[in-house]
């Protein structure tokens, strides 16, 4: 399995693609989250919607899903063809009713499965995407009262979405589940009220920090480099082997 980022910027950041992820297993690809910036930041890598075999939504922002208007009508009606969508179970309807069906809805079309083969996930239960590519839900703090999941890949590969800091959440997942990788969303800056912040992960002893790599961070990230003690920077485009 590896993992190449096709943004790894916040919500606000100018300077890197909004924080969406590529999954290579088997031949196979997955797009984690499709933000306001996907669509141009994948023609910018040369990679062609057909390529991309399955997307998985962690939630309900526009820097993870704004991007999903323009493939939805892509797929239909230049490619025609109805990737596989997962999303967990409790968010099928918001995305739909909330935030896509301003634009998508249209005479003889009315709902995402028109545009997609939608496979609601059922948090904490392991699934396969894509041959080889299972996936579990879990439900992370972000918002208050809105829902927010971070994803287990084949149990060993920790993908947080947008989540508050969590250490005794990374500390189980290490010790109890097995998890050698951690990507981290981080707001460099304290406080951090939505995001775990760089001095809130700065906390986390030296086993943790290293399985650690930061993304989802601003435009300010080369200020921060070599300042994130064992943890390291993922760096947008770039291909990791998990
Ligand atoms: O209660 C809130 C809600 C949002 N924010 C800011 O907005 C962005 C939302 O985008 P994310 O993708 O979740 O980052 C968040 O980073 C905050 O900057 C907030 O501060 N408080
Ligand atoms: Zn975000
Ligand atoms: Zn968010």
């Amino acid at each position: 399995m590896e993992i190449q980022m096709i943004g790894t910027g916040s919500a606000f950041a100018k300077a890197f693609y909004n924080n969406n992820a590529l999954i290579y297993a088997e031949g196979k690809t997955l797009l984690i989250d499709c933000g306001t910036t996907a669509p141009v930041a994948l023609h910018r890598m040369g990679i062609s919607l057909t390529e991309i075999d399955a997307i998985l939504i962690t939630h309900i922002h526009a820097d993870h899903v704004g991007g999903l208007e323009e493939l939805a009508y892509r797929y239909k009606f230049v490619h025609k063809i109805r990737p596989l969508f997962y999303i967990a179970d409790t968010l099928v309807d918001t995305l739909w009713e909330n935030s896509l069906k301003g634009g998508l809805e249209q005479d003889g079309i009315l709902s995402l499965n028109e545009y997609f083969d939608v496979r609601p996930l059922r948090e904490g239960a392991a699934t396969e995407l894509l041959p080889g590519l299972t996936a579990e839900l879990l439900p992370t703090r972000h918002i208050p009262k809105k829902l927010s999941y971070s994803v287990l890949l084949n149990g060993t590969f920790f993908y947080t979405a947008d989540m508050v800091f969590d250490g005794e959440l990374l500390r189980r997942l290490v010790d109890e589940r097995g998890v050698r990788t951690i990507f981290h969303d981080c707001q460099l800056q304290a406080p951090g009220v939505v995001h775990a912040c760089l001095p809130e992960l700065l906390t986390l002893p030296d086993d943790l920090q290293e399985k650690i790599r930061l993304m989802h961070y601003g435009d300010d990230q080369p200020e921060y480099v070599g300042r994130t003690g064992k943890m390291s920077f993922v760096e947008q485009q770039k291909r990791y082997v998990l």
